[in-house]
């Protein structure tokens, strides 16, 4: 039994697998979801579990606008982090709730295509939609694929992507219907209270100010781009709130909606 709903494409972020708690609800949630046929992909950071594996290896983490500038000899740990624990992590707990579930990056089937963003960055990935056949399949069987941020470029380089916009990628590649579950309810304003809509012109503004930083900038810059290009709404909520996740699993509108 499927719905002809479009597929839901679920970020978490790298502080929920630090969360068994958290993790459990999720994919009880998505078992819910599954359940009434709806597909649903998840994709996964893992960005506080690469700054602890980084600093074991007495690395630094250094960020440039949000992203992780990535040299050579941090990708064996970013992506023994990201594609294997945290991606790991994240089907054990699926397979805990009942879920058959596929482990997989962006690279695997050429689903996403990806080079290198920007020198000053290192290997980190800029990716556009690739096959989907691969993903297709895995949906078609009822099945739950959990998605890391690693991507390969044609040459078979490991590429460290933000997580927010491998979900994006996909998103667009399947046609989905985006949510971002980060740490906090949504996009909060400059004292701490929710904003329940965000728009382009707004969202520059609290940029401007500073109210939108770091990985909040890049998950609503993200979360812009592919509501204006698919033409609807994306939701950025929180993992930790089970009633957002609740509302989530009856198709409410839940935390922020970026407008396109
Ligand atoms: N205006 C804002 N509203 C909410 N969070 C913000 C805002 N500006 C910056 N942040 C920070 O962004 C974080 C979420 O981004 P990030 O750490 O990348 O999350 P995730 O790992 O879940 O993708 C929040 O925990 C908060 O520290
Ligand atoms: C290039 C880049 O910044 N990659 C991210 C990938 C993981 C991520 O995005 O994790 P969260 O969703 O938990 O923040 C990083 O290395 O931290």
């Amino acid at each position: 039994m499927t719905t002809n709903k479009p597929v839901l494409v679920l970020k978490v972020g790298g502080a929920l697998l630090q969360c068994e708690m958290g993790m459990a609800r999720l994919m009880r949630t998505a078992a819910q979801i599954l359940a009434q046929g709806q597909q649903v992909i998840v994709v996964h950071g893992g960005g506080v579990l690469v700054d602890q594996q980084l600093a074991a290896n007495g690395m630094e983490t250094i960020k440039l606008d949000g992203l992780r500038v990535t040299p050579a000899e941090q990708i064996p740990i970013v992506v023994g982090a990201l594609a294997g624990t945290s991606n790991k992590i994240l089907q054990g707990a699926a397979t805990q709730a009942g879920i058959t579930c596929v482990g997989m990056s962006l690279a695997d089937g050429n689903t996403v295509s990806a080079r290198i963003k920007d020198e000053r960055l290192g290997f980190v990935g800029e990716v556009a939609p690739g096959d989907a056949t691969y993903l297709k399949f895995i949906l078609s069987q009822g099945w739950l694929p959990i998605c890391s941020s690693i991507a390969m470029t044609d040459q078979g380089q490991m590429l460290n992507v933000n997580a927010d916009q491998a979900a994006t990628v996909l998103a667009k590649l399947v046609g989905g219907k985006l949510v971002l579950l980060s740490d906090v309810s949504g996009v909060l304003d400059g004292k701490g209270q929710l904003i329940p809509s965000l728009d382009q012109a707004q969202i520059q503004h609290l940029v401007q100010q500073g109210v939108i930083e770091k990985g909040m900038k890049v998950k609503v810059e993200a979360a812009l781009e592919v509501a204006q290009s698919m033409g609807q709404a994306v939701q950025v909520a929180s993992w930790r709130d089970a009633e957002q996740l609740l509302a989530l699993a009856r198709g409410e509108a839940v935390g922020t909606q970026i407008q396109p």
